[in-house]
């Protein structure tokens, strides 16, 4: 009784008992008792009597009795969960050691992945067994088809002949553009690999699907539901049941734990890489753009697609890109799936092209509606690029049902869509009405990126027989604005329907609100603010890197970097003056232009300021195309003066690299911005950009400050010809007169780090949020 006054008083010990305590803890804590219950044990061993006052000698022992059968219990539930790990471990090595024979089949010649060498257990583990599997085990499994795919696609550069170094970690650099090489599957393993994935067999050619026959889909969906939580759970699931572990493994600290974990080590877990930046977060994301440079490109939306993707798979993601095929690409191979989907009451048929590049899948729909539009591949009227989309929206969304990446489908669990601006905008609104609203792709999310909020997809109200949704649809697409009257607006459907909506900078995610920057959509944007985030855009530091940059490397061109960029960039100004046909003189300030030929981008501004230049001792070059009289004006210019302006009408995108590195002096006076990508190419490459303070270009180019020394640039808050001719001015100073100031803007703009990296943590943050969204 005293020692039970004296030491068991609120844990108020007695000061000659800590280490008695401390001990009792310890084994408390160990044996899976409260600290009250063990205190309880010892006492009654010693004393042979219960705490309880005036209990009597059968309230002890049943005490007692009670007490051990709990304690039982708890050994026993240990044992039990020990067993579980051990097992799962197993489950882990030979799901390991099977992929490793199944790449030896591979690298034997044996192309089929059927013949049992990956179980059907492992590759597909119950639901059961998924839903007590800790995140680790799970994690392993998505690292394992991690090396599959990446063995098939280095299996496949091997044997093509152009991998120049082995693709060892996906989270390794990136390769070079030159390691392109396809991802190399034949339809029996395409079969075999949905065999084995319980994938459904493909429907026949001839079946016609349409995504509105929900009752004939849902067979076909039922199984994927199953498939996808075996390898691809959601990570609501997954959070639960690591947290159910954890809470198990709390009772097992100590001793008994820790040998537990030294019994069942596994020693493939021994060299585990490190985890994905990504971590818990790992996601199966698949990007659906309209283009995707370098296949297909008329502007910033194709580097985007082609940069984003990579930066994604180096945080550890699953990352998909989905784009027309618009010409015969060299690298993407035929994956052998064929799908019927309906457009404007015709069955079209699509074929599916993939590449497994830098750590990305690169699927390309093929359909007669995209071939041999490749020189321009938004030809037609409005109406024909709608129907393309509609097509390529409806093929684009069952790709990670139908086409296996490296013999695994994504599935639809654990997934989110990217789509990019109006051309992709019905992807969200088709996720909605013809799944989602339906039971299926529960776990599946979108996200609509704003890369130009001025090309909506708008037509009369009449067009919505085009997009194929049930008439309760209309109202989404249903806007009223002044200029266009009551319309059909696809962009405005998809912004409602989008789980989370990205614009490509802070500024431009502003100016989106107001009745001038959001072009008829502002208020559709601002009773969705909370869902929507400005994320400036990175750009591809192997494609836009003066040190690395294949455009510089031949016609007298050098590649340089910061050390050599004081003789590096007067040789690549040189090769333009002289390519150009343009005097070859490094004192002149050499202006560049790239764009496309749009009053967006203020060509009629440098228009207005051609007179004053003209009367500084400079030279300009134009690159664009696009509208026919801007067009016409360059050409102009260049009739006008000879000696000075070239106006280069044309898309070219080795002409751009070169005009990036040979110029002094980018012009970018936007009338609008969203983000804009020439400027931070030329800061990259050491070319001072004057631009127009609007959206990205804000946020992008802090003005040059000459009293610090800071700043990038030189920046006019009004588009008007008056302010660019200041802001110029004040850049040709500056050039002529502070050589040392110059290279410190130069510095500084070649040393930030404008890598896609810090953006795609940033996209990360929104795609969790939007998985994480009911
Ligand atoms: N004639 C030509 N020959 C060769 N290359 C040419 C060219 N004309 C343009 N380009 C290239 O196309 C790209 C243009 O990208 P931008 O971001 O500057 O503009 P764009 O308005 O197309 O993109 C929209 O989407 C991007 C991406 O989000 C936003 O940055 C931008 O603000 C928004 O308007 C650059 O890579 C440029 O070099």
């Amino acid at each position: 009784m005293e020692n039970s006054i004296l030491l068991h008083s609120g844990d108020q010990f007695h000061p000659k008992l800590p280490i008695f305590a401390i001990r009792l803890k310890k084994l408390s804590v160990a044996n899976g008792y409260s600290r009250e219950q063990m205190w309880r044990i010892k006492r009654i061993k010693a004393t042979g009597k219960s705490s309880g006052e005036g209990a009597s000698a059968n309230d002890s022992d049943e005490a007692l009795q009670d007490t051990i059968e709990k304690s039982k219990k708890v050994l026993a539930m240990q044992q039990d969960l020990l067993q579980q790990i051990a097992e799962r471990r197993k489950v882990v090595s030979s799901i390991k050691s099977s992929l490793a024979d199944a790449k030896d089949t591979y690298d034997d010649g044996n192309r089929s992945l059927s013949n049992g060498t990956l179980p059907i257990a492992a590759a597909t583990p119950s639901t059961d067994v998924q839903k007590n599997t800790p995140t680790a085990i799970t994690q392993d499994f998505v690292e394992s088809k991690r090396e599959v795919k990446r063995d098939l696609a280095q299996e496949g550069q091997l044997k093509t002949g152009t991998l120049k170094a082995a693709q060892s970690d996906e989270r390794a650099p990136p390769l070079s553009r030159s390691s392109i090489t396809a991802s190399s599957q034949t339809s029996s393993t395409v079969s075999s690999a949905k065999r084995m994935l319980n994938v459904p067999p493909e429907t026949s050619k001839s079946s016609q699907e349409t995504p509105l026959d929900v009752n004939s889909r849902k067979s076909l969906v039922d199984v994927p539901g199953k498939r996808i939580q075996s390898y691809a759970p959601s990570s609501l699931k997954q959070s639960s049941a690591q947290s159910h572990v954890e809470q198990k493994s709390e009772n097992l600290e100590g001793s008994s734990a820790k040998k537990a974990d030294t019994e069942t080590e596994d020693p493939v877990n021994v060299d585990e890489k490190p985890p994905p930046l990504a971590g818990t977060n790992v996601m199966n994301i698949i990007l659906v753009a309209a283009e995707c440079a370098p296949w297909s490109k008329t502007g910033g939306l194709g580097d985007v697609a082609g940069a984003l993707p990579k930066a994604l798979a180096r945080r550890g993601h699953r990352v998909m890109v989905v784009a027309p095929r618009y010409g015969n690409y060299a690298e993407p191979q035929d994956s052998g799936v064929r799908k019927t989907y309906r457009v404007d009451g015709q069955d079209v048929e699509v074929t599916y092209f993939q590449a497994f590049i830098d750590g990305v899948d690169f699927v390309f729909i093929d359909s007669h509606m995209f071939r041999h539009t490749e020189n321009n591949i938004y030809s037609g009227n409005y109406v024909d690029i709608l129907k393309r989309m509609v097509l390529f929206c409806k093929a684009a969304i069952e790709v990670p049902w139908h086409v296996p990446c490296g013999g695994v489908c994504y599935g639809d669990g654990n997934l989110v869509f990217i789509a990019n601006d109006w051309h992709t905008a019905l992807l969200p609104v088709y996720l909605k009405a013809y799944y989602r609203d339906n039971g299926m792709m529960k776990y599946t999310r979108s996200v609509l990126v704003i890369h130009n909020i001025a090309h909506q997809g708008r037509g009369p109200l009449e067009d919505f027989s085009f997009v194929d949704l049930p008439p309760h649809y209309m109202d989404p697409f249903r806007l009223y604005d002044p200029v266009g009257g009551e319309h059909f607006n696809i962009f405005a459907a998809g912004l409602k329907t989008a789980d989370r909506v990205v614009t490509v900078s802070h500024g431009y995610s502003w100016e989106l609100k107001t009745s001038e920057g959001g072009w008829g959509l502002h208020e559709i944007i601002n009773e969705n603010d909370w869902k929507i985030r400005g994320i400036v855009n990175g750009i591809d530091t192997q494609e836009w890197n003066p040190e690395l940059d294949v455009h510089l490397q031949s016609d007298g061109y050098v590649n340089y970097s910061l050390d050599t960029l004081q003789a590096g960039k007067p040789q690549c100004k040189a090769a333009l003056q002289k390519e150009l046909g343009l005097p070859v003189r490094d004192d002149v300030p050499l202006i560049g232009f790239i764009g496309r030929l749009d009053p967006q981008k203020g060509v009629d501004l440098i228009a207005e300021a051609v007179p004053w230049m003209m009367g500084q001792d400079v030279q300009l070059v134009m690159l664009g195309t696009g509208r026919p009289d801007l067009e016409q004006m360059l050409r102009q210019f260049e009739c006008q003066h000879n000696d000075k302006i070239r106006g280069w009408v044309g898309f070219s995108v080795k002409t751009a690299h070169r005009i990036t590195a040979g110029a002094d002096i980018l012009l970018m006076p936007s009338r609008f911005e969203p983000c804009g990508l020439n400027q931070l190419y030329a800061m990259k490459y050491g070319t001072i950009p004057v631009v127009h303070a609007v959206g990205g270009l804000r946020d992008t180019v802090q003005p040059f400050d000459p009293f610090n020394e800071s700043g990038l640039g030189w920046t006019f808050s009004r588009a008007e010809a008056g302010q660019l001719i200041h802001a110029l001015g004040n850049c040709l100073l500056t050039y002529r007169e502070y050589k040392k100031s110059w290279e410190g803007i130069q510095t500084r703009g070649m040393t930030q780090d404008l890598s896609w990296d810090n953006a795609a943590q940033n996209y990360e943050e929104v795609l969790v949020a939007a998985k994480y969204q009911w």
